[in-house]
């Protein structure tokens, strides 16, 4: 058995079949840069920051702060690799059309529209487009030529133009950070692996909605019957030699 996982016609970004090595469970998995996409999921207020959707709606996002910057490390560490960015706002129109009405799971399961529903007096536009709560939290900037999508369901994939525009870039592998792992990380990769998409989740750049059985869990189905699971430290050094490499070479 091969005990490295490959992208079949993969190359690296010289052509050279080969390329990088992550570390990562339950095995290590290569990958080319110029292949690959880093995935921010939904790194806005409401998922981060006190006073936003998930707080107000009794999550708990404590333990936020280390994601933010790991989430940034592992931006630079694919910026200066070549690795296009991909950021996510999750959320709809603030008159709600997009979010669906009673005739939508949408309506019944949000837990944002949940919590406007049960407290009518709320001022806050909970994933409302325009407001804080939607807002790319400040420490995270995208920058020129990155791409930024909105999204209006959990996953990535749908309604949104993010696999034509991976296909356009021949990318391959996606790399993802973001919150919450067990909802819109892990969606995102299901359909990223239903449509031939690599996908590896750097654990320590993620959070999950709820309790912390929830992220193992949803780790442990990911590197089980999805992708990879590695982290930010690994991903850095698997840049770094690369550009080692290349300068030496
Ligand atoms: N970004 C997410 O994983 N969102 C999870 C729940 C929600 O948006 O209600």
């Amino acid at each position: 058995m091969d005990p490295v996982a490959k992208p079949a016609g993969y190359t690296d970004p010289q052509g050279r079949q080969g390329g990088l090595t992550l570390a990562a469970r339950p095995e290590p998995i290569a990958f080319d840069a110029s292949a690959t996409a880093l995935i921010v999921v939904d790194m806005q207020n409401a998922y981060t920051t006190p006073g936003g959707y998930l707080d107000l709606a009794g999550f708990d996002v404590s333990g936020t702060g280390p994601v933010v910057a790991q989430i940034a490390r592992a931006v630079r560490a694919a910026r200066a690799a070549g690795i296009r960015i991909v950021w996510f706002q999750n959320g709809w129109d603030p008159d709600y059309v997009e979010a669906g009405g009673p005739g939508s799971p949408n309506w019944h399961k949000s837990n944002a529209l949940k919590t406007m529903r049960a407290r009518p007096g709320m001022n806050e536009r909970l994933l409302a487009r325009g407001t804080w709560d939607y807002a790319l939290v400040d420490a995270l900037k995208p920058e020129p030529g990155d791409i930024v999508l909105g999204k209006p369901r959990y996953s990535g994939f749908y309604n949104t133009q993010l696999d034509s525009l991976l296909r356009a870039a021949g990318i391959r592998t996606l790399v993802f950070t973001g919150i919450a792992t067990n909802v819109c990380v892990e969606s995102t990769l299901r359909d990223g692996f239903f449509l031939e998409y690599f996908g590896i989740v750097l654990a320590d750049a993620t959070h999950q909605a709820g309790p912390p059985a929830l992220q193992a869990g949803a780790l442990a189905n990911i590197e089980t019957f999805f992708g990879w699971v590695s982290d930010v430290a690994a991903f850095e050094a698997t840049l770094g030699a690369d550009g080692a490499r290349t300068a030496a070479e």
